[in-house]
Order: C-alpha cells, then structure tokens, then sequence
C-alpha cells in the first residue's frame, strides 16, 4: 500500500491489479475507511468525457435544466438546482447543482423512465457502467476483508440501486443561496455500501478517526473510495463509515460520484457473523426503501416538472 496526500494523514493508495489488494482493503475499511485506488482498468479517456458531458450539461440555460427536475416521481433521478438540497447540518442548502442518474424501481410509482434522465448523460451513463463492475470488485474484497465468501452481499443487491452524481460547485453558489458556512457541501455519511468519487478540482475532505479533515488530492488514474452508512450497520462497526465535506470552493469545481447501493427495501441491520453476545448490535436496521425515500423527499422536495 502506498500513500499520497500533501497535508494530514496519508490516504492509502491501493493497486486493484496487485495480490496484496484484498488484504489491503480489509485492513484499510477497519481502521479509517477510505483509501484511493489504481490498476482499476477504467480508462482515463472515459472520465475525462465524463467530466467534459457534465460541464456541457450545467451550462445550458436554467429552463432547459429544470425539464430533468428530480422529485418523487423520477424517484429523484434527474436535477437539483442549486440550494435545492437542504443541509442537514445548517439552515441553508447545499451550493451547487447536482444529477442523479441509475434505475428506477417498480416497487414505486414511477413517471417518466429512467432512459429519460440518461438522456443527456450518454458517456457519464457509460461509466456507470464501468462503475457498477468496479464496485461489485471492491465489494467483493470488502467480503473477503472480513473472512467471508466474495460473494457474502450478493443475496442484497438484486437488482442493486446504484446511483451516479454529477455535481457542479460554481464560485459563488454558496453566496448566491445565503448560506453562512463556507464550505459547500455539509459534512455528511453517504446511504450507500460505498462511493467511489472522481474530481477534476479538489475539494472533498474526510474525517478521520482522530477528528482532523483531511484533504483528499487529485491524483491521476485514481479514483478515491469510502465506506457508507451501510457497510458500517451491516458489520456492527467493524468497517468504519466516513464523514466528508467539500470545503470552500476558490475554482470552478465538478465531482462525479458513484454510489454502490443494495435492492430498494433492502433493510440493513449487523448481521449474524459480526453479532454476538459480548458484542450486542450497535445500530437500529434501516430500510434503504421507504426510509431513504422519505428522507429524500425531506431533503430534497418535489420540484419536478410536468411530464
Ligand atoms: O463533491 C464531492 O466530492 C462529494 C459530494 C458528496 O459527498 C455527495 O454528493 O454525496
Ligand atoms: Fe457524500
């Protein structure tokens, strides 16, 4: 494991193309939870028109984005305007522009297609894609990292709602939006097994277990990766969670995050093999279906245009 990173703790780097990864990754997931990674084999010329699509899109005109406004009835797929995310730490929203592509589920009502929300999105649709096989490597050694089968979360993911963020954090949205702090995104745990993020400016940071941010550079060919909420419930603590931020935006700043998630209603509870009777469960089940929806719809609101 070899480590980047200018200020505060080192970030491990794991090669996904080395013997060693596995291990790492287990190793990695108890103590801090994030590492980056390389030797993923998702080519650089994918994430680079990726990024390229995502500028494309944010400088249309306001009234063309809003034709993809996310609500309840895109199952929150599509576009949040500025501020239109509430911070869950303070009393203003999140400063920048956001997308939400990945499928919908019959288990709700749905109105427009999924197809619909990937429409601008062709090339950010291919690397999901690519992400989805990335994520299903590191969840598998995330299995593994805790002497289980590789195929230990499988039962959770049929079929898996993985979601692809398209963030634009623009000088000045915060300002724009009235909001006292000035860091642009709110400290927050991702619902999610993990996210696997890719950033054309830094910005994000980590906490670590000491408290101390954190960070995380722009590195090429790597991508960074941290635990969710949902590995954390499902191991009792074992793998730990990472609170993140995206600090104070001074340049134009895009981050595409990819975010590897279990079926809709799946309910994320510890499990048996990291229960036991000197080691009681740690954290209340969760239901990645209704829960998550209502909490969204909390954050988020319904501003979705008429079909
Ligand atoms: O922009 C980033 O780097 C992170 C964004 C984030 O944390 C999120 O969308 O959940
Ligand atoms: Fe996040």
């Amino acid at each position: 494991m070899s480590s980047a990173g200018s200020s505060g703790p080192a970030i491990p780097t794991v090669d996904l193309s080395s013997e060693k990864a596995v291990a790492e990754i287990g190793e990695v997931c108890r103590r801090s939870g994030f590492f980056s990674v390389r030797g993923h084999g998702i080519p650089a010329a994918l994430v680079t028109s990726a990024f390229e699509e995502t500028a494309r899109f944010y400088a249309r005109p306001l009234r063309e984005k809003t034709e993809f406004n996310a609500g309840v009835r895109s199952q929150f797929l599509g576009y949040r305007s500025v501020g239109q995310e509430k911070s869950t730490s303070h009393a203003g929203g999140e400063a920048c522009e956001q997308y939400r592509i990945g499928r919908t589920t019959g288990a709700l009502a749905s109105g427009r297609p999924a197809d619909f929300y990937h429409e601008p999105f062709r090339r950010c649709s291919a690397l999901f894609e690519r992400m989805a096989v990335l994520g299903d490597t590191l969840l598998s050694a995330c299995a593994e990292g805790l002497a289980q089968s590789s195929d230990f979360f499988d039962p959770y993911l049929k079929p898996p709602m993985h979601r692809l963020g398209l963030n634009y954090y623009k000088v000045g949205y915060g300002a724009e939006i009235a909001n006292t702090v000035d860091y642009a995104m709110s400290p927050h745990v991702d619902h999610a097994l993990f996210t696997v993020v890719a950033q054309d400016e830094p910005g994000l940071e980590v906490r670590g277990a000491d408290g101390d941010w954190t960070p995380v550079p722009v590195v090429p060919d790597t991508f960074f990766v941290f635990l969710g909420d949902y590995l954390q419930r499902w191991t009792n603590g074992t793998y730990k969670a990472v609170f993140h931020r995206v600090g104070p935006v001074t340049t134009d700043r895009m981050s595409i995050q990819y975010k590897h998630r279990p079926s809709y209603s799946t309910v994320v509870a510890p499990l048996d093999p990291f229960v036991s009777a000197a080691n009681p469960p740690r954290y209340e089940p969760f239901d990645t279906g209704s829960q998550y929806a209502s909490l969204l719809a909390s954050l988020i609101g319904d501003r979705e245009a008429a079909p």
